[in-house]
């Protein structure tokens, strides 16, 4: 078989050319701050996308750059500050912080209704009790492309490889809101490749370049790939695609897979918070 590849890059585009209309109709625009901290390299290119994008969609960028060697309570402090400004819509903390950071307690800061990311205790409740509220970006963009190929969640059996709470404890939460059997893998599962058999749709978010070989997709899947990895020979995700697209019915690529969808759901989910808490 040959595979599927969707092109998250399309669908991105789609959704944000949509944020865009909608945020013209406003009558202020919502305002974005992204908080980095240091100077790691691939956090920057994520921040610097996250920001071109948003001032395209008419947002207002409403960028901080820490240095990697501030204190815990200068941080907050900062967050604090964007807390109280009426300009700032959404707050989005660029992780993962300096070691000497605490994240917890510096998301904790972000007032829910700014939580753009959706990674605030308040967020994470809602989303586990299944009542309204922001959700993670990039499970939120794994569920618009598995929408987009027209995927029936109900009833499917659903693996998701990695248990972090900014991607595989959300995706799972949406998977089980669609009626999916879920099941969550991590480093410490048995026999990994035999779960991920098992799977109808299988999101990897392991965040270990190339874990899902062929052996462990069943024929006709469909596998969503989050993970991102810079090698010498250019980016890679945690499926091994060249070997996967063989077996499997649908693949997301790296680059241009759930990656650009991320960045979408952000601006989307900055829209909506702006609707919910407007700028008087
Ligand atoms: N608070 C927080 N929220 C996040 O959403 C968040 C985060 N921290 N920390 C790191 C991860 C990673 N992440 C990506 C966003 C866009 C691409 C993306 O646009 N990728 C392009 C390639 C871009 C490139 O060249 O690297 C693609 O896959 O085609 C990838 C990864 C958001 N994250």
């Amino acid at each position: 078989m040959n595979a599927l590849v969707i092109d998250g890059r399309a669908v991105a585009a789609g959704v944000r050319a949509r944020v865009a209309r909608e945020v013209a109709t406003l009558p202020t625009p919502p305002g974005l701050a992204t908080v980095l901290i240091g100077d790691d390299p691939a956090s920057a290119i994520y921040v610097r996308n996250k920001r071109r994008q948003c001032a395209e969609a008419g947002m207002r960028d409403l960028h901080r750059h820490l240095p990697g060697e501030i204190t815990q309570e200068a941080a907050a402090a900062v967050v604090d500050e964007l807390a109280s400004d009426p300009q700032v819509t959404g707050i989005l903390l660029q992780l993962p912080l300096p070691p000497h950071l605490d994240a917890a307690a510096l998301i904790e800061r972000i007032p829910p209704e700014k939580d753009v990311d959706g990674l605030t205790e308040r967020s994470t409740g809602r989303l586990a009790l299944g009542r309204p509220g922001l959700r993670p970006c990039t499970p939120e963009g794994v569920m618009v492309l598995l929408d987009e190929i027209g995927a029936v969640l109900e009833g499917a059996h659903t693996v998701v490889v990695g248990r972090s709470n900014l991607v595989g404890k959300p995706m799972a939460q949406l998977l089980l809101q669609r009626n999916a059997t879920v099941t969550v893998c991590h480093s410490r599962t048995r026999d990994l490749a035999a779960v991920c058999r098992t799977a109808d749709v299988l999101v990897v978010a392991a965040g270990v370049p190339r874990l899902i070989g062929e052996d462990a997709v069943k024929p006709g899947a469909i596998v969503l790939d989050v993970g991102i990895h810079r090698t010498e020979n250019g980016l890679c995700g945690d499926v091994d695609t060249d070997t996967v697209r063989e077996i499997a019915g649908v693949v997301t690529p790296v680059p241009g897979g759930v990656g650009p969808m991320t960045i979408a759901m952000l601006l989307q989910n900055t829209l909506t918070a702006a609707r919910e808490n407007p700028i008087t």
